[in-house]
């Protein structure tokens, strides 16, 4: 790491997104010319009204929905104002100095803004800028030179003025999601958020137990997290959260659960409904509940039930639906001709041929 840092040529870049966006990175030169290369393109429409700034208890202030969002509404799509390396390498400037001067190479009204933003940081710790630095930016990926012995990260940090002032729970109703090409944030709902409930996201891994999430919230972000989850204080919490980070190990792939007729029918469809019991229970939607529904679905295709399989087939069209994604015309296919599927009967075929063997005279 040490050898990548010294070995760079950081650059000041001005960039520009369509008319309207300004900000400033702190690149590599590589990185610069890329930028430079193909610039960004605006994102592809803006959603308004979706959200306010405004106190949030003793959390400073929060983003709350302005009417009620569906699961995969957009609230807010950004660009960055300012970006800068992950590791920032620098030898003679001081980060303290290194962070006024880059927030002031911005037009005064943006860098106000920047320097208005909240600092977490112990006043006598770090300077401002930096405080501010540290408190509110993300992690994002840019594209790097693919050539040359000694090649940047593709990770930077990365301040959004509307995204630095999402607060954060441990059962977060919206993530974000980072698109290199248009350098935007997309911030959507994983779950339904009723009109005027604060908007959250998850600052640390919100599938480890409660004491760790806190200690790596109180070092991080100096704050001490009292989101449901953490108030609460279950032990069954912790055990539920380790279980969906665990989720997995020791369960047959789909293929081999086919195949293996001494394995219950059931195996895999339980463990999945399982892992979204949890999910719901835990309000850990940001995990992700299309893989388990994806493999619901598909095991009862694969023995050939098709209410069950229309139902969970459903179900993956509406997620898919929420996220507007390319392979939702295919699930639509599948619903009105399950046959379509290409794993169609595949465990019930094969037991099947398996029993009909095993019974025929040697
Ligand atoms: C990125 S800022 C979020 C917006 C911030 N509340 C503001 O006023 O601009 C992160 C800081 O907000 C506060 N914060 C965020 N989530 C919190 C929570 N769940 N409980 C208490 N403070 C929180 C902490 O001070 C944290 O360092």
């Amino acid at each position: 790491m040490a050898g990548h840092v010294r070995s760079r040529r950081y650059v000041l870049h001005d960039f520009a997104i369509g008319t309207r966006h300004r900000g400033v990175a702190f690149v590599d030169s590589g990185v610069r010319d890329i930028l430079r290369a193909h610039p960004p393109a605006p994102a592809p429409y803006y959603p308004t009204d979706t959200f306010v700034i405004r106190r949030a208890g003793d959390k400073g202030l929060g983003m709350f929905t302005t009417s009620a969002l569906r699961v995969g509404a957009i609230a807010l799509i950004e660009h960055p104002t300012v970006i800068a390396p992950f590791v920032l390498g620098l030898t003679d400037t001081p980060a303290c100095d290194f962070y006024d001067d880059l927030f002031g190479s911005l037009p005064m009204r943006q860098y106000e803004m920047l320097m208005g933003l909240a600092n977490c940081m112990p006043r006598t710790s770090v300077g401002h800028a930096e405080g501010v630095m540290a408190t509110n930016a993300l992690a994002i990926e840019l594209d790097v030179p693919a050539t040359g012995s000694n090649q940047e990260l593709s990770t930077h940090r990365a301040i959004f003025m509307q995204a630095s002032r999402i607060n954060h729970s441990c059962s977060p109703n919206a993530k974000w999601e980072w698109d290199r090409k248009t350098l935007s944030l997309t911030l959507r709902a994983v779950r339904p958020i009723r009109a005027g409930e604060e908007i959250t996201i998850n600052y640390v891994d919100p599938a480890v137990p409660r004491a760790e999430r806190r200690a790596s919230l109180r070092t991080t972000y100096h704050f001490d997290c009292n989101c449901a989850a953490c108030a609460r204080g279950d032990p069954r919490s912790d055990i539920a959260r380790t279980e969906l980070r665990a989720f997995g190990s020791g369960l047959p792939a789909f293929d081999v659960w086919c195949r293996d007729a001494r394995m219950p029918d059931m195996v895999l469809i339980r463990a999945h409904e399982r892992a979204l019991a949890l999910i719901e229970t835990e309000g850990l939607e940001v995990l992700g509940c299309r893989e388990h529904i994806d493999v619901i679905t598909m095991c009862y295709g694969a023995l050939a039930d098709e209410n069950m399989f229309r139902y969970w087939a459903n179900e993956s069209r509406e997620e898919r639906a929420q996220d507007n994604m390319g392979d939702l015309k295919v699930v639509q296919t599948w619903i009105s001709n399950p046959r379509a599927l290409p794993v169609w009967g595949w465990r019930r075929d094969t037991i099947q041929a398996r029993r009909r063997s095993s019974r025929s005279p040697k």
